[in-house]
């Protein structure tokens, strides 16, 4: 059966993805002869700190948006219908409140690494704590990211499995050692446009295939494809309108909030604005390949319906269903079978070139650089590049752990997101917005939150709970050929969470604790942290907040306050005479906020204006 589609991936397809590759080596190449040549740490880590919005705002979609994604969410539509689009809520917010909250925060303490907020905050335990959290979410991320595109082809054309991986890994290592970030930032966006355009010739190729827009309509309805908006409050259900919506929004926190390969572009960025800005900018792109995955998987499952799903898709697993699609649909249509290969390895490559560089960051100036005598730039800058390398390989190697990885890989992904990436956004969330917190509470939390993950995490794995909810597998149009054959990869998803009798086991206990939904994995870590965090700092002593380091405390009650004000202040106030009292923080804004700023407490006031005297201020705080 693999053969039908091997015969199909002509010599321009494989022209096509080698041209992709060579295309990123050059803008690497570019980059490495361009500029400061990469000769200092500024430039190779932070680009300068002279990135505009654009680039920016395509970067940051490709960043967590790889193959998982190009795979995953399809294949998640075609089995379980469209429920799964409403994470496009979670992005309002999900970007939002990054934008105002972290962003300020950590680009106007001049920052290069995240987790030197950290160290600023509460001490210099707390900060190598939080960068080796950060490495080991990557680095297992990465595995699956490099794995999922390569797996997926061999599959469905008999491409050599470690061939691909090999090919992926080193060229990425290749154009990130050589051209910093700003080849990382410069191929993302390359790669993002390709990307798109891949998934677009595929939807547009499928529907007309499948006999146009009408028919594929009129088949996805009668399928019962298009789900409503499920309001279910049951936290274990995998995905609801809350698990989406509100639980997505912590998992989009822990990304675009704290998570270093986002900040690393932020911090790169000319101005506060201008990082603001690309982060909103982020939006309309990620809902445009949210929309352009979920399409995929309707189209998909509009070409199939009514045709024999055990000869077509049952064979593939999740995560090859789209490649075998894909490679059915286009073949006779030379090159863009190659297209839709270079899509997936583009999606691979952006998310593994901003891993390499932020690990190498991390590594080089959170775990480095405190520890050693005081190095040249030029001895900093061959260390990063060696950094980023020896990550390089590293990636290859989790590739092969990655071997051993479950059936669906975007479940997997916001595993790792929510296993280990909600304690490091409770940690900055404790530091940012309780000035009582202190550096043994946050230690304490972080642990806490890391148990609490791994409990969750591993006892869904090994109670094997995590339902698949069964009531949407309606196959309405194909319901008599589907129950024939239902040994299928979709298939045992059912089996799995019936009874005997074939009826829904309910999960007691703690067997209903560990079949939590995923998507609140964020949330649940995340809040573990707070909450212990508050409880030891209450009881070892909490800190002053005359004692925290200015500017590392989001002055929450004073900027609701503030907006309060704004809005107000246009309407009865506009008379009143400006005082001298204005707290700095606010002179920049309109002049009528001035005077309402007067009943705030002065320590409140610890958001510094510029990006400059945080600076200078940590000198002496450290
Ligand atoms: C993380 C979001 C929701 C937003 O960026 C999306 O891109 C996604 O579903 N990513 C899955 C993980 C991956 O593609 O590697
Ligand atoms: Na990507």
């Amino acid at each position: 059966m693999n053969t039908l589609a091997q015969m199909h991936f002509t010599i321009i397809d494989y022209v096509i993805f080698a041209l992709l590759l060579m295309a990123s080596m050059g803008i690497g190449l570019y980059y490495a002869l361009s500029g400061g040549r990469q000769r200092t740490t500024q430039e190779f880590l932070l680009a300068d700190r002279s990135m505009s919005c654009l680039p920016l705002s395509l970067s940051l979609i490709a960043t967590f948006q790889s193959a998982v994604a190009i795979v995953g969410v399809p294949a998640e539509v075609y089995t379980h219908g469209t429920q799964y689009w409403f994470i496009g809520c979670a992005y309002i917010l999900g970007l939002a409140i990054p934008a105002h909250i972290f962003i300020p925060v950590f680009y106007r303490l001049h920052l290069t690494s995240a987790y030197e907020y950290l160290e600023l905050r509460f001490s210099k335990l707390v900060r190598i704590c939080g960068t080796v959290t950060f490495i080991f979410q990557t680095v297992v991320y990465m595995g699956v990211c490099v794995y999922t595109p390569a797996l997926a082809l061999n599959a469905v054309t008999g491409f050599d499995l470690w061939g691909a991986v090999l090919a992926t890994g080193l060229v990425c290592t290749l154009y990130t050692t050589l051209g910093g970030l700003k080849a990382v930032i410069w191929t993302d966006v390359f790669q993002t446009l390709v990307m798109f355009a891949g998934q677009l010739a595929v939807i547009v190729v499928g529907v007309y295939q499948t006999g146009g827009v009408t028919v594929v309509w009129k088949k996805i309805w009668e399928g019962n494809r298009i789900s409503g908006i499920d309001l279910n409050p049951d936290p274990t259900e995998r995905y609801t309108f809350w698990t989406l919506g509100v639980g997505g929004v912590f998992m989009m926190l822990s990304l675009y909030g704290v998570n270093q390969a986002q900040v690393q572009r932020y911090l790169s960025s000319k101005t506060e604005r201008n990082a603001i800005m690309s982060c909103y900018m982020v939006f309309p792109s990620l809902q445009l390949a949210l929309a352009l995955s979920c399409i995929m998987g309707l189209v998909m499952f509009a070409r199939y319906c009514g045709e024999d799903h055990f000869h077509k898709l049952g064979v593939f697993s999740k995560n090859e269903m789209v490649l075998y699609f894909v490679m059915d649909m286009l073949q006779g249509l030379p090159g863009l079978s190659g297209l839709f290969i270079a899509c997936l390895f583009s999606a691979a490559l952006s998310t593994i070139s901003s891993a390499f560089n932020s690990l190498a960051t991390v590594t080089l100036e959170d775990l480095i650089k405190p520890h050693c005598p005081p190095m040249t730039e030029a001895r900093a800058t061959l260390l990063s590049k060696g950094l980023a390398c020896s990550y390089g390989l590293l990636c290859l190697a989790m590739a092969y752990l990655t071997h051993l990885m479950s059936d669906s890989v975007l479940q997997a992904a916001f595993k790792i997101f929510g296993m280990v990436g909600g304690p490091l956004l409770g940690v900055f969330c404790l530091g940012l917005f309780f000035p009582w917190a202190n550096s043994t509470g946050a230690l304490v939390g972080l642990g806490s939150g890391l148990v609490m993950a791994f409990w969750v995490g591993i006892g869904s794995i090994l109670s094997q709970t995590s339902r698949g909810t069964p009531g949407v597998f309606q196959f309405n149009c194909t319901a008599a050929q589907l129950s024939g054959n239902i040994t299928t990869a979709i298939g045992t998803a059912i089996i799995s969470t019936a009874g005997p009798a074939g009826t829904l086991r309910q999960p007691t206990g703690l067997q209903r604790f560990y079949s939590l939904s995923f998507m609140w994995y964020s949330a649940l870590n995340s809040f573990t942290v707070v909450i212990t965090g508050l409880i030891v700092s209450f009881l070892t002593g909490p800190m002053k907040e005359e004692d925290v380091t200015p500017g590392t405390l989001y002055p929450l009650m004073a900027n609701i306050c503030h907006l309060k004000q704004k809005l107000c202040c246009t309407t009865s106030l506009e008379h009143m005479p400006i005082s001298q009292e204005c707290p700095t923080a606010f002179q920049k804004d309109n002049s009528c906020q001035v005077i309402h700023t007067k009943g705030l407490p002065e320590e409140r006031h610890s958001f510094l204006p510029t990006s400059r005297t945080p600076v200078l201020e940590r000198e002496t705080a450290l």
